[in-house]
């Protein structure tokens, strides 16, 4: 449905100049290359995330889909019609934002504050042009269908303003909606309600776009959001893809450090790669050897970090060493209640490896246990 390749952009910036003892002497310009080189396809029905700290391009590269940024290069096509081509072999494209067709949904409801919710969602009707506009019958079941879909078709002729924050924002997806997009651009749409509501309207989200097929690209920077919403998510660093792939897939085997740390809690610890028998790896480690499943190809004599998600780790008072293949035994430093968990920190030689588990575990700090690392859970990344 969406395919972008080798998709540039970059801004005009300022680096700061500093003087050897630190001060402001000026500034330079520089390139900023807000999106470098990125490639990716979203296939028809997917809710596709881009996910990234601020700043690395995900705005950018929804801007470009959308039209509202022109790209320095690159291809973008929706459906296989071509809405962006630099100029290259053929002939440059740059269908203008308002012919692309496309839904968007940005972080600022941007409803209209003086119409009606039943005028807000028939607008973007309305306003077609002649032989292209739905008749009046028309737009009025269309609309009354979306704010069905939207729950809020008892509020249809109520002034736009006085919706609640979650009601505002399902009115601007039904804005988006009413013109049955073939592609619906979202911006952190969920980030300026509070956290309850944003939770709620995650699950509704993924309700919605389950039951209506839309194919979506979603941006945000919660990675919570992006492992509940997403089919695929792109996880994006300086203007690049650094990984793309199914949430549990990302979450379970990040391809580096950066997205283990970025996507959830990690505990790091280095290696060496000493044993490989298939996928089955032993690293050594200095607080002792780890074994663990993965399908990275690392000979042996590699330099590895292992990363270990904290709810991979078992806390016990007692040894099971023999049954399981990963056993260490340390301290516990802290611990921490979080009502559904209970986090322990636990000292081990040199490290601090944080576990978290069943409320019903909780061993006072202080106490000798011993910590089972599940080998199925242990992922092993590349030294960056
Ligand atoms: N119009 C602009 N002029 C100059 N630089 C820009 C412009 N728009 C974006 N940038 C720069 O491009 C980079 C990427 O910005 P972008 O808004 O795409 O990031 P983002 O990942 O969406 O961040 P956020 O989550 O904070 O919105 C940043 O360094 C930003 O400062």
């Amino acid at each position: 449905m969406l395919r972008i390749k080798n998709l540039v952009k970059s801004f005009d910036g300022e680096r700061r100049r500093r003087s050897r003892a630190g001060g402001d002497t000026g500034r330079d310009r520089e390139r900023v290359y807000a999106v470098n080189d990125i490639s990716f396809e979203v296939e028809d029905g997917e809710l596709f995330t881009l996910l990234g700290p601020s700043g690395c391009g995900k705005t950018t590269t929804l801007r470009s889909i959308a039209g509202l940024e022109r790209p320095d290069s690159g291809t973008i096509e929706v459906g296989g019609r071509t809405l962006f081509a630099a100029a290259g072999r053929g002939r440059p494209v740059n269908v203008p934002a308002n012919e692309r067709g496309l839904g968007m949904v940005f972080q600022s409801y941007a409803i209209w504050p003086h119409m009606t919710v039943f005028d807000n969602v028939a607008f973007p009707l309305q306003v077609r042009r002649r032989g292209q506009r739905p008749g009046k019958k028309e737009i009025g079941e269309r609309v009354h269908r979306v704010l069905s879909t939207m729950e809020l078709d008892d509020y249809a002729d109520r002034q736009a303003t006085k919706l609640s924050g979650g009601q505002q924002q399902r009115l601007a997806l039904a804005r988006a909606l009413i013109i049955e997009p073939p592609l619906l651009l979202l911006d952190e749409p969920l980030s300026n309600l509070d956290a309850k509501l944003r939770e709620s309207l995650r699950y509704e989200l993924k309700r919605l776009q389950r039951d209506l097929g839309i194919t979506s690209v979603y941006v945000t920077h919660d990675q919570t959001e992006a492992l509940v919403l997403s089919t695929s998510v792109a996880v994006m660093r300086h203007g690049d893809v650094v990984q793309l792939g199914r949430p549990r897939e990302i979450y379970e085997n990040p391809n580096c450090r950066f997205v283990a740390e970025f996507i959830g809690t990690s505990n790091f610890i280095a290696g060496e790669v000493v044993a490989r028998d298939g996928e089955r790896y032993t690293v050594k480690t200095d607080d002792g050897q780890l074994v663990l499943d993965s399908s990275a190809a690392m000979p042996t004599g590699t330099e590895v970090v292992v990363s270990i998600r904290p709810e991979a780790v078992e806390v016990g008072r007692t040894s099971r060493a023999g049954e399981v293949p990963n056993e260490w035994t340390g301290k516990v430093l802290t611990r921490a209640f979080l009502g559904e968990a209970v986090d322990h920190v636990v000292g081990v030689g040199r490290h601090e490896i944080r576990a978290r588990g069943n409320p019903d575990v909780s061993i006072a700090p202080g106490t000798e246990v011993y910590l089972r690392l599940d080998p199925a859970k242990l992922a092993l990344v590349p030294v960056d």
